[in-house]
C-alpha cells in the first residue's frame, strides 16, 4: 500500500469571484514509504499547493487523498491537526522557529501539542527526546540558544529536529535550502539524505536541480499538472 495516494486532486482558487485558478488540475500521484522525492516546476505551477495538500495544511476542492490507506481529504480542522501532529513533519524555507523560544523549547513544541491528541508526554521525557534530536542533527550543546543566536544552517537543523521529534511518517520540506548559501544548503541536504536512509519518507519542493539530484525521483509540474514522474538517473 502506498503511503500517499492522490486520486484526481484538483484545487481551485477564486471560483467564487468567477476568476478560477486551477492551482492543481486532476493530479494523480503515489508515493511509497521510504522514498525521497523532489517536486520541481516553474513558479506558480502548483508545487507548494501540492505539498500543502499532502501535508494536510490545505484541502483539495475535488479528489481523494489516501494517507496510509485512510481517506483524509474530507476531515475537519481538528482531525487534520491530529493527522499533522501524529504523522507529518514540516520544514520551511525560512525555518519558522519561535524567536522567543530556545532551540530545545522549539523542538519540544510538537510534543506539547501531542497532548491534545494522544497520551501526554512528561516534561522530562520531552527534554530527553529534544536533546536526542539536537544530537542527531549535529547541534549537541546548543539547547539554550535562541534562533537569533544560531546561523541559518543551524536554525534549519533545529527546524528539522522539531519536524522529526514526534516520529512522523514523512518529512515535507518547501525549499529547505532556499535561504541558505550553497555550502550550508549542501550540509542540510546531506542531513535529509541520512534521515531518508534511516527509512523516513522525504518530499522536497525545490527550484534547485542540485537539491533534486539528491532525491531518487523527481516529479515535474506545469500549470497545476504533473508532467513527469521520472526516476532520477533513468532516461524517460
Ligand atoms: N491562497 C491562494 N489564493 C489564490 N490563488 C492562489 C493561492 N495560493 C496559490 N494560488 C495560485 O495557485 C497557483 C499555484 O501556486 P503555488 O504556490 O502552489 O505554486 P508554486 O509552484 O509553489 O510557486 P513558487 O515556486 O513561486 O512558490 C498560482 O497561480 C498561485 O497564484
Amino acid at each position: 500500500m502506498a503511503l500517499i495516494k492522490l486520486k484526481n486532486i484538483t484545487k481551485v482558487y477564486g471560483a467564487e469571484k468567477d476568476l478560477p485558478t486551477y492551482a492543481l488540475d486532476s493530479v494523480d500521484l503515489e508515493i511509497q514509504e521510504g522514498e525521497m522525492v523532489a517536486i520541481m516546476g516553474p513558479s506558480g505551477s502548483g508545487k507548494s499547493t501540492l505539498l500543502n495538500i499532502i501535508g494536510c495544511l490545505d484541502k483539495p476542492t475535488e479528489g481523494e487523498y489516501f494517507l496510509n490507506g485512510d481517506e483524509v481529504s474530507q476531515l475537519n480542522r481538528n482531525q487534520l491537526a491530529k493527522v499533522r501532529n501524529m504523522q507529518i513533519g514540516f520544514v520551511f524555507q525560512h525555518f519558522a522557529l519561535l524567536a522567543d523560544h530556545t532551540a530545545q523549547e522549539n523542538i519540544e513544541l510538537p510534543l506539547i501539542y501531542r497532548g491534545q491528541f494522544s497520551t501526554k508526554i512528561s516534561r522530562d521525557d520531552r527534554e530527553v527526546m529534544a536533546v536526542e534530536m539536537l544530537k542527531q542533527v549535529g547541534l549537541k550543546d546548543h539547547n539554550y540558544k535562541r534562533p537569533s543566536e544560531l546561523s541559518g544552517g543551524e536554525q534549519q537543523r533545529v527546524a528539522i529536529a522539531r519536524a522529526l521529534v514526534g516520529e512522523p511518517n514523512m518529512l515535507l520540506a518547501d525549499e529547505p535550502t532556499g535561504a541558505l548559501d550553497q555550502k550550508t544548503g549542501e550540509g542540510i541536504m546531506e542531513l535529509l539524505v541520512n534521515i531518508n536512509k534511516q527509512g523516513k519518507t522525504v518530499i522536497i519542493v525545490t527550484h534547485d536541480p542540485k537539491v533534486a539530484a539528491h532525491c531518487s525521483r523527481t516529479i515535474r509540474m506545469e500549470d497545476g499538472k504533473i508532467i513527469s514522474y521520472d526516476d532520477n538517473g533513468k532516461i524517460e
